[in-house]
């Protein structure tokens, strides 16, 4: 028996050289691209509202729960992470003290003529404390960016699996009243989690706002206290200072994008479509995946490509701005060190600065600059509002993990087959079953009751919108009915566990998608848990039409997500990445397909569902609408074969070339069967609906 492998093998290629529009950055396994030269707005500096403190307060206790979480997950990471937070916040506010208290020995050694009132060694050793503070700072900063990355990312390693399962174990119907998936993927403005990244985004602001505000208070001291005749130039200078930096507070604004070409990624973020996308343009996977009942698979396959990746360090802004060399980081390192506070390294050479005024300005110099970092990092964090909806992301993050499995459709514990159950498949008893999808539209079934016996092979017919795919979306249970009852083997529907209810079904709908995973996966979907064997396959393969799509491009992935893609800062994504990075996705191994050969697909993981698996009940609706005439024929021949002599409910079009074998023939017109009976019971009644369907299609074909 020939093995398949289930998942494609990695598909690489070089990195080409660059066009010259762009600038790329290679960081981990990503490629940061954007357009040259950058330029961007100015960003704006808010205090929170008396909103944004409602808000904080009422998710304030999910923050705190994930911060339990992220020091149960990493204590060490943790820890460290909110120590140098608290460094970080007093270190510039100690700084400008020592700076001060420095400067002002000097200043009165020289204002008394040189007799220095003070212990030399001493003033050495709070010059060396003075640099060693501002040394630390710089490094620590670096070192809590990463520790951020990766706490983030630790988080995350938990959180996705979880969130997968969460997501996967909710019902269509949950999905399809409440209208969203468990959690909004962040997915598409690249690959957070909202909400996880919290504590970093927390930290980081009240590290900056209590190191403004620490350095204010030591300023106001320090006027307070002090006899220096300049004072009301230090406030001035200060104030004005301040200001200008608050107004002029500019990060990087150009917009970006991402590429990759690591496999893992690019297989998690199909999943991850499969997983979250609710429709909405998009297609919608939902109703394939718990038809199928392949939701564990995907949850399975999402943790091991969750875990293969790791905690992959994956903020966009952070991997845009960052130097890309670890020379480079260096340097810097050192520039931003000598930039920003030349003074320190100055006192350390020149410990004996004379000329009142010089120390004073040296002062005013050095706290303005410091201060003009503060007001700068508190400024960058563009709007305050972003701490209030990343607690609210965190807030329901907890609140889908914690509610999902009251969430589902209510179900019965019976799991099928039952002792009663025949061996011919199921018995279902329609009992004067109505429904209405919402209270605006009208009824889209009314009053519906038929038997259909273990074996029979049931043909439903009818126009466009008479009500056939609902009666048969019933059985799967992604509608409900609005009244009557519908029994399974004598059994109410809703008594049986439905997990096992859609493992006992075969159940190929004109609704069905195709993933967005190879061809080959697509087609093993229908039974992955089966030992894969290619000539099962195969067979699937030709009975749904597509043999030779699998022969030529199984590994092809088909209609991959679209490239993640970030802009930040309000900056456009320039036409050059765009470009750039669209051009870089359409060579990879991907396919795009016709309606027609989606049907085949689909129809192929069908049959290979049916030749995997014991079915009791095998439901076609409509499978072949884009397919021509040749393949629909071919593939209704194929369900005659697979239907192992099984209850079958055949939803079609095109019809004629099953009406002789259909034991009972369901017309529908309305939202009612208007008609039952064979073939040659329902063709006599020349004014009947099932006679002008069928006159009509004879017609078509004589034409
Ligand atoms: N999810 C839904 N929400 C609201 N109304 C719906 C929904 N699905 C179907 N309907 C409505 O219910 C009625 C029956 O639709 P249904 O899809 O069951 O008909 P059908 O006979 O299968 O049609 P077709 O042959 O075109 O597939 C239609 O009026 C349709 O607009």
């Amino acid at each position: 028996m020939a093995q398949v492998p289930l998942i494609p093998r990695a598909h690489r290629r070089a990195v080409d050289d660059d066009p010259p529009r762009i600038k790329r950055v290679t960081r981990g396994i990503f490629n940061v691209v954007c357009d040259l030269p950058a330029a961007g707005p100015l960003v704006s500096f808010a205090l929170p509202s008396k909103e944004d403190l409602r808000s904080y307060a009422v998710c304030a206790q999910s923050t705190w729960r994930l911060m339990c979480e992220a020091f149960g997950i990493a204590p060490g990471t943790f820890l460290s992470f909110t120590l140098w937070s608290l460094w970080l916040a007093v270190a510039p506010a100690l700084s400008v003290y020592l700076c001060h208290t420095i400067l002002d020995v000097i200043q009165k050694t020289v204002t008394s003529g040189g007799h220095l009132d003070y212990d030399v060694s001493e003033l050495r050793l709070l010059i060396l404390l003075w640099v060693m503070v501002e040394a630390s700072s710089v490094i620590i900063y670096r070192l809590q960016e990463n520790l951020a990355l990766k706490l983030t990312g630790l988080l995350k390693v938990s959180f996705l699996p979880r969130l997968a399962s969460a997501n996967l174990s909710l019902d269509v119907k949950y999905l399809r009243d409440n209208q969203q998936s468990v959690i909004h993927s962040g997915w598409s403005s690249h690959e957070n989690i909202r909400g996880l990244d919290i504590i970093q985004c927390l930290f980081t602001r009240l590290r900056d706002t209590s190191a403004l505000f620490l350095q204010f208070y030591t300023l106001c001291c320090i006027i307070l206290l002090s006899d220096n005749p300049n004072i009301h130039v230090l406030v001035y200078f200060l104030l004005t200072y301040s200001t200008l930096t608050l107004l002029k507070n500019a990060i990087g604004t150009q917009g970006f994008m991402f590429f990759t070409d690591n496999e893992d990624y690019r297989r998690q973020l199909s999943l991850h479509t499969m997983i979250y996308n609710k429709g909405h343009g998009q297609p919608n996977y939902r109703h394939t995946i718990a038809k199928d009942g392949v939701g564990s698979y995907i949850a399975d396959a999402y943790a091991r490509t969750s875990e293969a990746l790791g905690a992959v360090p994956e903020t966009p802004w952070y991997l845009a701005t960052r130097p890309h060399s670890m020379a480079l980081y260096w340097i810097e390192a050192i520039q931003s060190f000598i930039l920003d506070h030349p003074l320190s390294l100055l006192a350390l050479i020149l410990p004996s600065l004379s000329a009142s005024s010089v120390a004073t300005m040296a002062f005013f110099l050095y706290s303005a600059t410091r201060l003009r970092r503060s007001v700068e990092a508190v400024g960058a964090a563009r709007n305050t509002g972003s701490i209030q909806s990343t607690m609210r992301d965190a807030d329901r993050l907890y609140e889908v993990l914690d509610n999902v499995h009251t969430a589902g459709l209510e179900q019965g514990s019976k799991r099928y087959p039952t002792e009663e159950s025949s061996p011919m498949g199921m018995k279902l008893s329609f009992r004067d079953v109505t429904l209405q999808y919402g209270a605006q539209s009208g009824p889209a079934l009314k009053s519906i009751s038929v038997d259909i016996n273990p074996g029979q092979l049931i043909l439903l017919v009818g126009s466009n919108g008479s009500g056939k795919s609902s009666l048969v979306n019933l059985l799967l249970r992604v509608v409900e009915p609005s009244s009557g009852s519908i029994l399974i083997d004598n059994v109410p529907l809703g008594d049986y566990d439905v997990e096992s209810l859609r493992e006992s079904m075969t159940f190929l709908s004109q609704t069905d998608t195709v993933y967005p995973l190879s061809i080959r996966e697509n087609l093993l979907m229908g039974s992955p848990y089966a030992s894969p064997d290619l000539e099962k396959l195969e067979a699937a393969a030709k009975a749904g039409g597509c043999l030779k799509l699998l022969q030529k491009r199984g590994d092809a992935i088909v209609d991959p997500p679209i490239i993640v893609s970030q802009s930040f800062n309000q900056g456009a994504i320039g036409q050059a990445s765009r470009d750039y990075v669209m051009l870089r996705d359409k060579e990879r191994n991907v396919i795009c397909l016709s309606e027609g050969q989606k049907q085949r697909v689909v129809a192929g993981r069908m049959f290979y569902r049916a030749k995997n698996t014991d079915f009791d009940l095998l439901v076609v609706d409509e499978p072949a609408s884009s397919m021509d005439a040749s393949a629909e024929r071919n593939l209704y021949s194929e369900f005659l074969n697979v239907r192992k002599e099984k209850t079958t409910i055949i939803v079609a079009h095109h019809f004629q070339p099953l009406v002789k074998q259909a034991d009972m023939i369901l017309c529908m017109a309305n939202g009612k069967i208007v008609q039952r009976g064979t073939h040659d019971e329902l063709i006599h009644d020349e004014n009947g609906a099932y006679a002008e369907l069928y006159n009509a299609q004879s017609a078509g074909s004589a034409e």
